[in-house]
């Protein structure tokens, strides 16, 4: 038995209208059918865009959000069917690793407050002295320095901070720790040290991650496993070379050739998935497969009628499309351009809404509607915004930010990244 288990976990939001008495006119379905497996000792990647349900699906493990069908199951028991009580001794084996650590920190209260306050709810040590200790130790581990339990979150860098977010969960020595986005909303060359650092605190504590991000990067890195998700369920899943190895599904391949390779030769070679039209809404998702709409393969009378279940392609991988061994070998017709001679063909000229550039889009993109906005999966890979492009602020910004440990120097000061981050929040 795995530690970790979900089965046909739905997570349905009503949708509520009326001024006096509540009616409620339909569903958001967040999360309809996931079910997956968190070896021990294991990271499960879960990506997909935004909107996808991968946040609602964590903090349902979690019961921060009820579950309107199926079960999770950690280490035996079934979470969903525990009552309230016992649910609360159970949350200490699960603990969450939010992506905006200013945020998830109460501002008033300093580090070794912030700690102990888990510990104290959950009976951990017996004094003060005892968690100080211990909370000590912790802080040792995520790479801050002890003087830094007198300080207060606005000290600190916004690595150092999500720092103090994973030893917040840590001092409670949880089973599973959910890390949703944990680097998001950090400098690229921060984020390389927060995963690290989970990496090595795994190794050294045999922790098991379930880690929900949208960057398929961060995921790759880090992962055993990955699930890949679309509107409310798992459309692919497989061992992670597996996955960016071969691809199976549509929407992964077209995931995988939105992230631009840094080699020019390779990346002019590569072949793209252009996606057309918008991410339906969860509230009225289509028919059959989810991702008929968009696929550049469906089948009309197949897709669009019969939802496709995750089914074994051999070698631990997994795949939720009913042509997945037609696609692969070539056999299966596009029924949509996917774009790839567009690509390369393309002279569109177009303003970019967000930079007000000039900004070449393929004509794949363009659709017959001209109301429709080219997908930004797709548009990511030609024409990354300034606002989107992390790695151009980051030449500036790595040399500001001082993330790096400081054991030896005390807790850093507030610094240029710190602010820089938070304009970029509000900007
Ligand atoms: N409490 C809620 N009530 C109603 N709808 C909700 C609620 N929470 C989330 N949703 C909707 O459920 C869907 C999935 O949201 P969720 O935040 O889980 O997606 P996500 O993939 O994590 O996206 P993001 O990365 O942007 O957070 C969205 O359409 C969202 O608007």
């Amino acid at each position: 038995m795995s530690l970790l288990e979900l089965d046909d976990v739905k997570v349905h939001f009503p949708i509520k209208k009326g001024v006096l008495v509540d009616r409620t006119v339909g569903h958001v379905y967040a999360v309809d059918g996931v079910s997956l497996k968190v070896e021990a000792g294991e990271t499960y990647g879960l990506v997909g865009e935004s909107g996808c349900g991968k946040t609602t699906l964590g903090r349902s493990v979690l019961r921060l959000v009820d579950i309107t069908e199926g079960s999770v199951v950690l280490d035996g028991t079934d979470l969903a069917k525990l009552p309230g009580e016992e649910m609360r001794r159970f949350r200490r084996r699960l603990q969450m690793v939010f992506q905006d650590p200013l945020g998830s920190l109460n501002p008033r209260q300093n580090i070794e407050s912030i700690l102990s306050e888990g510990m104290i709810a959950h009976g951990i040590g017996k004094d003060q002295e005892e968690r100080r200790e211990k909370i000590k130790a912790i802080l040792d581990k995520v790479g801050l320095p002890s003087n830094a339990l007198a300080r207060y979150p606005h000290e600190f860098s916004g690595g150092q901070r999500q720092r103090i977010g994973i030893a917040r969960a840590l001092v409670l020595e949880p089973d599973v720790i959910i890390c949703d986005e944990p680097v998001s909303a950090l400098d690229v060359s921060v984020q390389a040290q927060v995963i690290n650092l989970l990496e090595e605190l795994q190794q050294e504590l045999g922790l098991t991650y379930l880690v929900i991000a949208h960057d398929l990067a961060v995921v790759r890195h880090i992962s055993d496993t990955i699930g890949v998700m679309y509107l409310g369920s798992l459309v692919e899943e497989a061992p992670s070379d597996a996955l960016y190895a071969e691809p199976k599904h549509p929407y992964t391949k077209a995931l995988m050739s939105a992230v631009p390779v840094p080699d020019p030769e390779v990346e002019d070679k590569r072949e793209r998935i252009l996606l057309t039209g918008d991410l339906p809404s969860p509230a009225n998702p289509p028919s059959g497969c989810r991702f008929h709409t968009r696929c550049p393969w469906a089948r009309a009378e197949r897709c669009s009628t019969e939802r496709p279940q995750l089914r074994d392609v051999g070698g631990g991988h997994r795949v939720a499309c009913h042509f997945a061994e037609e696609i692969e070998s070539g056999k299966l017709a596009l029924t949509r351009p996917t774009g790839i001679d567009a690509v390369k063909e393309s002279e569109d000229v177009v303003v970019d809404e967000r930079t007000g550039e000039e900004a070449e889009v393929p004509a794949a993109l363009l659709t017959a509607d001209s109301t429709t906005k080219p997908d930004p999966v797709a548009v990511k890979a030609k024409v990354p915004s300034a606002a989107e492009t992390p790695g151009d602020r980051t030449a500036d910004a790595v040399a500001q930010d001082s993330d790096a440990p400081a054991k030896d120097g005390g807790a850093a000061t507030p610094d240029a990244s710190g602010e820089e981050e938070k304009q970029n929040k509000t900007g």
